[in-house]
């Protein structure tokens, strides 16, 4: 696998960028526009490996996925047909479409790539055991799920607290069960909520009723999907090196599009980097990131944003004062163990860093160049990029991995330097 030289900014950046559309979203409404009552468009779909495996997932059950254009064409087809589901390491894949296929009348298999095999899936199949689903193998990929064109649905307990995606799985696909879900957490808290918050905006802007009144309990009322044309925000948690560059260079950078109101975790960002001494303003033209006189370390509980924290691990490398990164063990179950995977690159380069419990502590050193591992994980490029734009001669592995999300990340991340 061929080292990347990460640009360093030998000059303040100022640039304003269009950053391609939300993971998260995408493969939402992919799985929503499957199972509506009639045909649907996703505009600005994301383009990248994980919504293609996505798409292709729905395509083997039986929909049409168009993804031709920038605007992606569903159509619902009957699930009849066996199919063999590639999860490549998208969790929203080999979390999502399990409940999906267990619509179909036929069995569908799934397996991913040797890390997915790693990653926790057992509430997901337990649950959808206990909602009457029959599935062979588990409780990690591969396995199979044996349809008989109906899910019967009704209550289920789940441990949500390795992972919001058990949640939103088994709601996705849940009105077109017979009895809608009633789903209950019992465990730890449950991490990244705002994603259960974005599961149930998307079903109820598509007219499903589901009810989040009580704290770790979600009911989705059994009933039609409406067909929708939806638009797909930008990847705000994608965003996370691109406004953090403005920082570490002493420039200024505006993230165009920018929603003002949005279920993305990213949104976070606006906080967590004034917190850490940049200016923020967020208007018509975008969300704009200018660099302050320093910057700062961060104390905070990422428990709600944790897909954030390589981003945030690699800035506060970067600060004048010691930070605490908090609330975010279950990111160990990520596309890799992301808190031991930090700790390893980030001392690398010369980082002051303790892994904890649950997060990391970081404090301030003189770093140096270097390699930096990224364990098939986008997050970890483009934390090694942040880091490479503040210290001279850091080489990033495999910096194509960012296509899981964003295809051509490199490129648009040098077009910056110049
Ligand atoms: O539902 C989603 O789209 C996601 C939920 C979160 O997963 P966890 O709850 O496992 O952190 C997040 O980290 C992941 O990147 C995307
Ligand atoms: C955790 C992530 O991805 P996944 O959807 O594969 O869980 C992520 O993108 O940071």
């Amino acid at each position: 696998m061929s080292d990347w030289p990460a640009p360093h900014a030998a000059a303040p950046v100022r640039a304003s960028v269009a950053l391609p559309g939300s993971k998260s979203l995408t493969n939402r409404e992919l799985v929503l526009a499957a199972l509506a009552e009639g045909p649907g468009v996703v505009r600005r779909a994301l383009r990248s490996r994980d919504t293609e495996l996505m798409a292709a997932a729905l395509t083997a059950l039986g929909s049409a996925v168009d993804t031709a254009g920038e605007d992606w064409t569903i159509t619902p087809g009957p699930f009849t047909k066996p199919a063999s589901i590639d999860c490549g390491l998208a969790g929203t894949v080999m979390r999502f479409v399990p409940p999906t296929a267990a619509l179909s009348g036929a069995e569908v298999g799934f397996d991913g790539d040797p890390h997915a095999r790693t990653r926790p899936m057992a509430e997901v199949l337990s649950g959808l055991r206990g909602l009457g689903v029959e599935i062979e193998g588990g409780p990690t990929l591969p396995f199979a799920v044996h349809g008989t064109g109906s899910v019967r649905g009704g209550q289920v307990t789940i441990d949500a607290s390795a992972s919001s995606q058990f949640v939103s799985a088994l709601l996705l696909s849940a009105p077109r069960y017979d009895q809608g879900v009633d789903v209950i957490h019992d465990g730890k808290p449950v991490p990244s909520l705002p994603h259960i918050e974005m599961t149930i905006d998307c079903l109820r802007r598509r007219g499903v009723e589901v009810d989040d009144s009580e704290p770790d309990r979600w009911r989705v009322l059994p009933g039609p999907i409406a067909a929708r044309e939806v638009a797909i925000e930008p990847d705000l948690s994608n965003a996370a090196p691109f406004l953090m560059l403005a920082m570490v260079s002493g420039g200024s950078v505006t993230v165009r599009d920018w929603p003002h109101r949005t279920t993305q975790p990213g949104d976070e960002l606006r906080d967590l980097l004034a917190r850490m001494g940049a200016s923020v303003t967020l208007d018509d033209d975008g969300l704009r990131v200018t660099a302050g006189e320093a910057i700062h370390g961060l104390d905070a509980d990422l428990h709600d944003v944790g897909e954030l924290t390589p981003a945030i691990a690699a800035l506060c490398a970067l600060a004048d004062s010691p930070s605490v990164l908090r609330g975010v063990a279950h990111i160990r179950g990520h596309e890799t163990d992301r808190l031991a995977a930090l700790a390893t690159e980030l001392q690398a380069l010369g980082s002051d860093v303790v892994e904890t419990e649950d997060g990391l502590a970081i404090r301030p050193a003189t770093l140096h160049g270097g390699r930096f591992a990224t364990y098939a994980d986008h997050r970890m490029a483009h934390a090694g990029c942040v880091l490479g734009a503040g210290v001279e001669g850091v080489l990033v592995e495999d910096v194509a991995t960012t296509s899981k999300t964003f295809p051509g990340f490199a490129e648009v991340w040098s077009g910056l330097f110049r």
